[in-house]
């Protein structure tokens, strides 16, 4: 199906689709997000990056990402209640504004990237994903980030769930339910849904992981989740080796600790690693790649879709999902 532009957003049938980060403060995030934005045009991804920003971020980076292309749109904090509670990180109580997302309802699909990953190889095609799913990868507990969990307590993860399975005591509990990085996504942006996620974390005590946490909780039942090459959160690498495929990864997030390439220094725990020096070198390739910038690229559409209408390989666990969807449509009792 042919695209349509209208007003600098690529519809399909009427489905306006894009990528979407958010940008808070002042500091080096900005640079994660030209990077993104680089990232994704060299991916040749048909698709925009729109931008959520705070009011906090400064008029020249606003000016950076309109320069790379980017679309920009204003939010407002969003605030949990007031809590006495920790944070895995003090900084992670300005993410709750990611769910301003959920109002972009100009958008019938978004995937959500934050500005701390980069797009190696293309991955349009998770936007024909079956509806009515939240999709993402699983993330790992076994960063020093999870102590105060049992989970962490006790060596389980989700990643490996026969290592060390979870006891069935009553002391434990149920074992967790599977949880998401919410560092990326593929979700449907919905008013009553963004009205009520609001109202709903207006009762729900804030917990170490912030949004990520309350995510978790809010979609745990349309939960659905996709291969890391998807979201290689870096722990990955040491924590579950066995389960990388290093040069498979479509998509990168820099979320160890010292990890952010804008500010990498190599001192941190495990950031003497090779691969995450090589994976921090392809990210400044990227950002320092002038060729990749707005301004510069080749906008001759004839081109652009030669390039565009490259073969992509859709990888099977793709065309598994929509098979699945299918399936259980037809199950379903028609509504006539
Ligand atoms: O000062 C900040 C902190 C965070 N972020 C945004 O919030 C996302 C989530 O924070 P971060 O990636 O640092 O969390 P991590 O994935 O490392 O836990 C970032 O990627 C940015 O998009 C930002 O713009 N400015
Ligand atoms: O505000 C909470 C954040 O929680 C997540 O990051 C965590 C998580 O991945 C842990 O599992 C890791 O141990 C840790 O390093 C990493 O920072 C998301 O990436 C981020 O977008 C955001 O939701
Ligand atoms: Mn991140």
């Amino acid at each position: 199906m042919a695209p349509e532009m209208n007003n600098n957003k690529l519809s399909y049938g009427g489905k306006n689709r894009a990528y979407v980060t958010f940008l808070a403060g002042n500091g080096g995030y900005v640079k994660g997000v030209v990077g993104l934005a680089k990232g994704l045009r060299k991916a040749n991804s048909k698709y925009p990056l729109v931008v959520a920003v705070l009011p906090d971020v400064p008029a020249d980076h606003r000016r950076q990402l309109v320069d790379q292309g980017c679309i920009v749109k204003d939010i407002q904090p969003v605030n949990p209640p007031d809590n006495q509670t920790q944070f895995a990180m003090a900084y992670y109580v300005l993410n709750y504004s990611k769910l301003r997302i959920w109002e972009f309802v100009e958008y019938s699909r978004l995937i959500y990237l934050d500005g701390d990953i980069q797009v190696f190889e293309n991955i349009d095609h998770l936007f024909d994903l079956p509806d009515g799913s939240f999709y993402a990868v699983k993330d790992c507990f076994c960063e020093k980030t999870w102590s105060h969990t049992p989970q962490y307590k006790i060596g389980y993860c989700q990643q490996c769930p026969d290592k060390v399975t979870w006891p069935e005591t009553e002391q434990l509990g149920p074992k967790p339910p599977l949880y998401f990085n919410a560092g990326m996504f593929v979700y449907e942006p919905s008013l009553p849904t963004y009205y009520n996620l609001l109202e709903t974390l207006k009762v729900v005590p804030p917990t170490p992981f912030a949004e990520q946490d309350f995510l978790n909780m809010y979609f745990k039942d349309i939960y659905k989740p996709i291969p890391p090459v998807y979201n290689l959160v870096l722990a990955m690498l040491w924590r579950h080796p066995e389960n990388i495929e290093l040069n498979e990864a479509k998509v990168v997030h820099y979320c160890a600790a010292g990890a952010k390439p804008w500010r990498f220094t190599g001192q941190e725990e495990n950031m003497e690693r090779e691969d995450i020096k090589m994976l921090v070198e392809k990210w400044w390739e990227i950002y320092n790649d002038e060729s990749l910038d707005y301004k510069n690229v080749n906008v001759h559409c004839g081109q652009k879709e030669d390039v565009q209408k490259k073969k992509q390989t859709i990888p099977q666990f793709f065309t598994d999902l929509c098979e699945a969807a299918v399936l259980h449509c037809a199950k379903a009792p028609s509504a006539a």
